[in-house]
Formats: structure tokens, C-alpha cells, sequence
């Protein structure tokens, strides 16, 4: 039996309806022994009473900062800026490691309280593979935006929804599309495929060896693309301007799941600010038109969906909370960031 008690806050985005723990899932934790205790929360797709139901303990919003300093934190988005110090393990998506904004104030926030962050996107395998990702549910609600939109059918500002009502409206906007998912073996591109199928879109798949010797010409026959590659390595460019300004071009609709912008691996250079749920779509071109759709928190738009899925890929991990193993290499990438930090201020490099 393990001695680990689990706190899982609110999240201060009031957009943010997901979570990293569905109350089944929280149920499986408490039945082997964790004490898991739940802030209450608005928005949070599911309410605070399912989880009181199968033996959370309640808690008020934002409580967590007095939580037993044992506890683990667990959320999804950024930490609300009160308490300089943190003394907690934190588990959530820090984006604190590649020189984001706000990285190195929250580094020190940890370096001052003592407290870990434990980043879910360095929960890797012993491959260095992401454990726990939103990656299919990102596709499926990228794929099915640009579907909808390439059939003027996308109506802003973009809220939550449910799989049911935007299957619904992917079927009633079926018809016949020339549609292209860059990285289709992935699994955004799982979720990109998955979509335009309920759409009755069958379309052309590439990863890795269908763009090794990039065909130009296919992929702007294509009218809808898209991208959901994650690269390590640097390669040239799916898209450039000189593609955009192709008089020949098909290409009418871009949705880049990675919204990679300003990253030097960002292969879609053709646009410079993400796009969002009021104003999901931006022109890039006027004659031949061309339109893209380049938002950062797609996952967001299908919180049911993507929490569970989510939960059920973190639990396995949760139950088995220890030093080694996953959670070891993720808190010795925190260690390397503090480090770095450190020496990048001229300190003593010892953590
Ligand atoms: N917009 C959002 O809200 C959102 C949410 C989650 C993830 N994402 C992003 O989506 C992207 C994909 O994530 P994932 O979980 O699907 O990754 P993944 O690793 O599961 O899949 C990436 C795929 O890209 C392929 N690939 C790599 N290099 C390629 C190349 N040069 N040409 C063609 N294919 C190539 C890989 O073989 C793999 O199949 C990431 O950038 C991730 O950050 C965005």
C-alpha cells in the first residue's frame, strides 16, 4: 500500500474544463490506497461530487497551497502567480524547460520552495516516447475545424463540445474533399484521420517516408491539409510563401496542430501568431484563397473526451508514484533545468 496523497486542484484558466483525473480513475487510486483529495472547480467537466462519491476528499478552489507539504499536486495549465515560494511536487504541464515565457520565474519558484516540477511532457518511456498525451483528441478536433470550416460551416467564437454534437455536425458536412494529414501515423494524425472519416473524408496519409523526398506540387493539389508532425531534427519546410503564391494552388484550408510557432523545427514558416477560439481562422492569402487554423489548445474543445483518455493513460503511472522509472527521468530533467538556470545566473551549479 502506498503512503500517497494526491491533490488535485482547480484550474485557473476558466476555459480550461479538462482534467488530468476522471472520478473512475480517481476511484481505482483510492481503492488501492492513495488518498486522493479534490479542489472544487466551476468549470471542470466533471463536478466535485463525482469524485466525493467514490472517496475523494473536497476542497476549496486554490487550497492547495496549504496542502501537507507530502502532497503531490496534480493539475494540467500554468499555477496562478501568488506563492513565491513552492514547496510542493507539482504534476502538470510547466512549459518550463525551452526559455518559454515565464520559464525561469517559475523554476525559481520552485528553486525557492524546495518543491519539484514534475512536467508531464517529460514523462517519457526508456525511449524517451511521451507517456500521457493529448496528442488524438488535438488531431480529431484539428481535422474536424477545418472540415467544418472548408465547408463554411465553422461558426466563432469556438466553445466545448461534446464527440456526440461535433460527429453531428461532421456527418451533416460529409461530402467528397481532397484532404492531406501530414504525420498520419502519429497520434494527432490518428485523430486527424479518425474525423475526416466521420466526415466521409478517406484522406491521402504521409509521415515520415512520404515527405522524405517532399512532393510540392501533390501537396498543394491537396484542398485541405493537416499537419501534425513532431519532428526532433531539422527538415525543410512543409509550406513556404513562394508555395502560398503558387497560382496553381488547390490548397485552400491549412490546420497546423503543432502551432509551432517561432520553434526552428516550425515547418508551416508561413504564419507568425497562432490563431484561437474567437478568431479560429486567419486569411493568408487573398487569390487563390487560403485559410489557417492554428490553435495551441485544441484537446481543450473536447473536455470529456480528452480528460478521460488523459486519466486512463496517467492512473496506471499514479498508482505507481515512485523515484525510478518515469517519474525518476522526469524529475532529473527538472534537476538539469534547475541547473541550468544556475549556472545561466552564475551560481553554483549544484542543485
Ligand atoms: N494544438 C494543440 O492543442 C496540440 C495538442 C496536443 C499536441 N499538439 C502537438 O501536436 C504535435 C504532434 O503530437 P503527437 O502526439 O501526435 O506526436 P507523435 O509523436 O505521436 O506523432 C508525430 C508523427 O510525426 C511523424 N513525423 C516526424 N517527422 C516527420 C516528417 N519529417 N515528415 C512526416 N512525418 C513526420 C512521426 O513519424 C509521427 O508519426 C506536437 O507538435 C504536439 O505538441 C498540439
Amino acid at each position: 500500500m502506498t503512503a500517497l496523497h494526491l491533490w488535485l486542484r482547480h484550474e485557473t484558466r476558466t476555459t480550461e474544463r479538462r482534467t488530468p483525473l476522471v472520478p473512475s480513475d480517481a476511484r481505482r487510486l483510492v481503492d488501492a490506497g492513495v488518498t486522493v483529495t479534490v479542489e472544487d472547480s466551476p468549470q471542470r467537466v466533471f463536478p466535485a461530487k463525482e469524485y466525493e462519491a467514490v472517496g475523494c476528499r473536497p476542497a476549496e478552489p486554490g487550497s492547495w497551497v496549504t496542502a501537507p507539504r507530502d502532497a503531490v499536486i496534480l493539475g494540467l495549465k500554468e499555477l496562478p502567480d501568488q506563492s513565491p515560494e513552492l514547496i510542493h511536487r507539482h504534476v502538470f504541464f510547466g512549459h518550463a524547460y525551452k526559455g518559454q515565457p515565464g520559464a525561469a520565474d517559475l523554476l525559481r519558484r520552485f528553486r525557492a520552495g524546495g518543491g519539484t516540477l514534475l512536467d508531464l511532457e517529460y514523462l517519457v518511456d526508456d525511449t524517451g516516447r511521451r507517456l500521457v498525451a493529448f496528442g488524438f483528441w488535438a488531431g480529431y478536433v484539428g481535422a474536424a475545424l477545418a472540415l467544418l470550416h472548408h465547408r463554411d460551416r465553422l461558426t466563432a467564437p469556438l466553445r466545448p463540445t461534446a464527440k456526440d454534437e461535433l460527429d453531428e455536425r461532421l456527418r451533416a458536412a460529409a461530402g467528397e474533399a481532397r484532404a492531406l494529414v501530414i504525420g498520419a501515423l502519429g497520434r494527432s494524425g490518428r485523430g486527424a484521420r479518425t474525423a475526416l472519416m466521420v466526415a466521409g473524408v478517406d484522406p491521402t496519409c504521409w509521415d515520415l517516408a512520404e515527405t522524405r523526398d517532399l512532393d510540392r506540387p501533390a501537396l498543394l493539389d491537396h484542398e485541405l491539409m493537416v499537419n501534425t508532425v513532431l519532428t526532433t531534427s531539422p527538415v525543410p519546410p512543409f509550406l513556404t510563401d513562394k508555395d502560398l503564391d503558387d497560382p496553381g494552388r488547390r490548397l485552400r484550408t491549412v490546420c497546423d496542430v503543432t502551432a509551432d510557432v517561432g520553434s526552428p523545427l516550425n515547418l508551416l514558416p508561413v504564419y507568425d501568431t497562432p490563431t484561437d477560439w474567437e478568431h479560429p481562422v486567419r486569411r493568408l492569402r487573398e487569390e487563390p484563397a487560403l485559410e489557417l487554423i492554428a490553435i495551441d489548445n485544441l484537446p481543450s474543445l473536447l473536455p470529456l473526451e480528452a480528460s478521460t483518455d488523459f486519466s486512463a493513460g496517467l492512473t496506471p503511472l499514479l498508482a505507481d508514484f515512485e523515484v525510478g522509472g518515469a517519474w525518476g527521468r522526469c524529475r532529473g530533467r527538472f534537476d538539469t533545468a534547475v541547473r541550468e538556470l544556475r549556472s545561466a545566473e552564475g551560481e553554483s551549479s549544484d542543485v
